[in-house]
């Protein structure tokens, strides 16, 4: 059964922080004002659920359950899009995450190979795909590529090559890495309608060249008003501000870099900014001290204070 036909997602997707109380339990009553955060104080109206941001592979099957729906609750008439990874080192918990994401009214999941056991080849990885997929055949499904952190580095292109004769559903790529040769191949070579999301937003503006539809990425939750403004202007045609505003995001996540960003420094660097109370990372991540993060939102506000005092503006 092929995937319904759903608006193409496009533009800056947050891929979202897991909200945890103080006794480090998953804290769902939040996820509302988040909502309203995104869609009011950044002009993002689309969300990347349980993924890398989100911890996703230090949450239990249930918790990850429990935030999906959520999720797709509390986003229902704000949101566009509400994409739910539902990638896990089983391909059981996988396809359940997958049955329960289409239950809940998900527009969308995402699977990341698995990476204590990995495929040996490619095939093996796109059979992992395909079973995933076959859970939730309604479900546009999208590949999640993230070779840093899995150590499975095929080449994306090899993943996506004829993926549509297994899997019919099959809807789009999270490109998470840094090779924009795959990357283009992977836009060259695949049909129009499959957005093909990147995922580095340190880079964007040269994925943007290479024909990435839109950007998935943790800094969207915090930094997503000023990289509308980046996506505005290529839109436009204004390379100059584009890449201005591109230089000014990567100052503050190379500043961030040297303090250590991690998803630790990043979930309290997004407190800090947002005022939501997400509490800490899950071990093995540790919390990171409040100071460092508040130095990083403090070069943040400077580069955001830059943006609002005009010195980005189209130069001549
Ligand atoms: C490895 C990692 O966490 N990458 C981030 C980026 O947004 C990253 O934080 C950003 O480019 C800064 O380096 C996203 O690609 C992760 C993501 O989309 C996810 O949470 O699934």
């Amino acid at each position: 059964m092929a995937a319904p036909q759903r608006k193409m997602i496009s533009g800056l997707i947050a891929a979202t922080f897991t909200p945890l109380n103080d006794q480090g339990e998953i804290n769902p009553s939040v996820i509302e004002r988040y909502v309203d955060y995104l869609v009011k104080e950044q002009g993002v109206r689309a969300v990347f659920v349980n993924g890398t941001t989100g911890e996703s592979m230090s949450l239990s099957v249930e918790e990850r359950k429990r935030l999906a729906e959520e999720w797709c609750q509390r986003g229902k008439g704000k949101l566009d899009q509400v994409i739910v990874h539902v990638g896990c080192l089983s391909l059981k918990e996988s396809q359940e995450l997958a049955r329960h994401a289409a239950d809940v009214g998900a527009d969308g999941i995402a699977v990341i190979s698995p990476c204590f056991f990995k495929p040996a080849d490619k095939d093996a990885l796109r059979k992992f795909l395909q079973h995933v997929a076959k859970a939730a055949p309604c479900l546009p499904f999208y590949y999640y590529h993230l070779p840093a952190l899995t150590g499975v580095s095929f080449k994306a292109m090899d993943i996506l090559q004829g993926i549509e004769d297994i899997i019919p559903s099959f809807q789009g790529l999270k490109f998470s890495g840094s090779d924009l040769m795959d990357f283009g191949q992977c836009v060259h070579h695949s049909p129009p309608h499959w957005p093909m999301l990147y995922g580095m937003d340190e880079q964007l503006l040269a994925a943007l060249v290479m024909g990435a539809h839109g950007a998935v990425g943790s800094t969207y939750n915090y930094m997503g008003c000023v990289v509308n403004r980046l996506l505005e202007a290529y839109e436009k045609g204004d390379y100059v501000l584009a890449r201005s505003i591109q230089f000014q995001t990567q100052e503050v996540i190379s500043y961030a870099v040297k303090q250590g960003f991690d998803t630790a420094v990043n979930k309290q660097l997004m407190c800090v900014v947002s005022g939501l109370p997400l509490g800490p990372p899950r071990l093995p991540l540790q919390e990171c001290p409040r100071e460092r993060a508040l130095a990083i939102a403090r070069r943040l506000q400077e580069v955001l204070g830059r943006t609002e005092e005009g010195a980005l503006e189209t130069q001549p």
